[in-house]
């Protein structure tokens, strides 16, 4: 995070804070206490709920806020206000470079209500979820407004398409998939649709960082930004001086176990084993980590003039697409990299899954998906790391698992807070996920061969594996199970939506947060991120983490 006006960021603990150097066991006197720079609030972490916190805790002028994320200001990079350029944040300063352990196989609202998250059911989530956003339909795209909110800080709009994602769509519609101008009504996300784009009026990515904490809010005197500072533990004390003083942790999926372990709150066996003295034994924290685990990229060959390879096949043209946007902000540069996507079922019996596989249900009714479609209109190579050669053109194409069976761990390996956690997915490691991906990819190579799609693409049945458009290029018939599995295992991959991490409930043996977010039997400390989720979503977690952060604003300050 950070912002434009970085003269208004601190990034110097000694201006914000009191230095102090802790005791090894993390409890602090009173005494000391007293003399300390102090704040009503403190957001650890400037990520997407970290921005929403300190925005609307600091809007009362009574609230002091101090907002702490160890990233930097994000205002010295250009590419993150590039729509199209995401891919070009990988591997960058602004990466955590985060990675599992090597993985051996290589995740509703109302449901959440039913798992012990007590007031977080769609009924009482609706109303944060308008109030966060400022719809922009296109006309070409029209949306019910009563689904939408038209005043939040964030704005949701349609952006441009490539001409082979139209016919992605079609051809979808062809095989039963049904087409629907907006993924995001409490209709649920079942259908096809482009997405829409957190793109502002500048046609600027968007983000929490940019939307919550404009110039306006970063002037408040009762809010101190700081970046570049990373939170290391949290100091307790025995006795609670004011119940308006939290520490709310927005520190993310990783981040947020990493600190509450550090701090001494996990499970006792492995705190001990780390030497870290015990606050208080919660075993759920690290735990149920779930995340939607993808096939790993299909690439399918395309006929020229379909797909937006040029932006990375074409210095000159990707430079004359970039001073599009630069100076009118419209064009490629505008748009999404996943640009459309498909939300359906796999117990869907008019789409070509091929033969039965035992799936365990774990939607939350019906009319949730469990599968998820997602398509890039050219070709990427390891993760947009590498291209394929000038003259060829493609475009990539991925299956989603959305509800896993399987769950992970995020455990700290030491007590040295620069250490990694150790992040084991344990993907697909229930054979269920393995067939949901089978079927999917099967679903993908009947995708292709289906007009419109199909008269766009330049499939080859001559490609053997190992080759870039393998097994984009397979017969859905022919192709076995076990070749779909093998192609799974090589290149399956995280598609960068975990969560609940520190997962909320009623029961401290199987949660870590009640239903208002405090973590269990400690006072004044929070986590609003989204390692609370109860479970995964089936949809992207984004929109829900900022509908969270806004109701958790909303439940601080009323209990306050
Ligand atoms: C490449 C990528 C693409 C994605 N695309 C989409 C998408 O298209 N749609 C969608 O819905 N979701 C997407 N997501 C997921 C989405 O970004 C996350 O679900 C969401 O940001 C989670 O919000 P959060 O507040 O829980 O955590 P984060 O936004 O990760 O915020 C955590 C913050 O805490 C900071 N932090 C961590 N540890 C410390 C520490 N010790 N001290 C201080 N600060 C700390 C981090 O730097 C970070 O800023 C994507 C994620 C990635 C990585």
């Amino acid at each position: 995070m950070g912002h434009t006006s970085s003269k208004l960021l601190a990034c110097q603990p000694s201006s914000f804070a009191t230095p102090y150097t802790p005791s090894a066991g993390g409890f602090v006197a009173d005494k000391e206490q007293e003399t300390w720079r102090s704040y009503n609030y403190v957001v650890v972490g400037g990520g997407t709920a970290g921005c929403v916190l300190a925005s609307r805790l600091s809007e009362d002028p009574r609230n002091t806020v101090l907002l702490v994320e160890a990233g930097a200001s994000h205002e010295k990079s250009f590419f993150s206000r590039i729509p199209m350029a995401f891919l070009r944040l990988f591997r960058s300063p602004f990466d955590w470079n985060y990675s599992t352990t090597p993985q051996a196989a290589l995740g509703d609202f109302d449901s959440w209500e039913q798992q012990g998250a007590t007031g977080w059911g769609y009924a009482s989530l609706r109303k944060y979820f308008i109030k966060a956003e400022k719809c922009i339909p296109s006309p070409s795209q029209p949306v019910d407004p009563a689904e939408h909110g038209s005043d939040g800080p964030l704005i949701n709009t349609h952006v441009p398409i490539a001409p082979v994602c139209s016919k992605f769509i079609e051809a979808a519609e062809a095989l039963g998939v049904p087409i629907t101008n907006d993924l995001n009504t409490s209709k649920g996300t079942l259908g096809a649709a482009p997405f829409v784009a957190t793109v502002d009026e500048k046609h600027e990515r968007s983000s929490t960082a940019t939307a919550y904490l404009s110039d306006d809010v970063l002037k408040r005197p009762n809010l101190t930004v700081a970046v570049s500072v990373m939170t290391e533990k949290i100091l307790f004390a025995r006795t609670s001086d004011a119940a308006d003083k939290e520490v709310i942790l927005c520190a993310g999926v990783v981040g947020s176990p990493q600190i509450l372990q550090l701090s001494g709150i996990g499970d006792s066996t492995h705190l001990a084993e780390q030497g870290i003295p015990l606050v208080r034994d919660l075993p759920a924290v690290g735990r149920n980590m779930l995340d939607h685990v993808s096939s790993g990229a299909l690439m399918f060959r395309a006929r020229a003039g379909w797909t937006w390879d040029y932006l990375t096949q074409s210095p000159l043209r990707a430079a004359a697409a970039l001073a599009k946007w630069i100076f009118s902000g419209t064009g490629p540069m505008s748009s999404l990299a996943f640009q459309v996507g498909l939300f359906v079922r796999t117990d869907d019996e008019r789409l070509p899954f091929g033969p039965p596989l035992a799936i365990q249900d774990r939607t939350s009714g019906p009319r949730a998906p469990d599968l998820e479609f997602v398509l890039v209109p050219f070709a990427v190579v390891d993760q947009g790391l590498g291209y394929p050669p000038r003259g060829t053109y493609g475009i990539t194409a991925g299956s989603i698992l959305l509800k896993p069976v399987s769950s992970g761990t995020i455990m700290i390996k030491s007590s040295d807070p620069y250490d990694h956690p150790v992040i084991d997915a344990n993907y697909l490691a229930d054979e269920s996920d393995m067939n949901v991906l089978v079927k999917s990819t099967r679903f993908l190579l009947h995708l292709a061969r289906t007009p419109p799609l199909s008269d766009v693409l330049d499939l080859r049945p001559s490609t053997t594996k190992g080759d870039m458009f393998w097994p984009g290029d397979a017969d859905p018939d022919k192709i076995t199970d076990e070749e779909v599995r093998e192609f799974v295992r090589d290149y399956g991959q995280s598609t960068w939506h975990p969560t609940s991490s520190v997962r909320m409930g009623n029961d401290s043996k199987t949660s870590a947060v009640d239903p208002n977010l405090r973590v269990h039997s400690v006072e004044a400390l929070r986590v609003v991120d989204a390692s609370v989720f109860p479970d995964q979503v089936s949809g992207h977690p984004c929109a829900v983490v900022v509908a969270m952060a806004e109701r958790a604003a909303d439940l601080i300050q009323e209990e306050a």
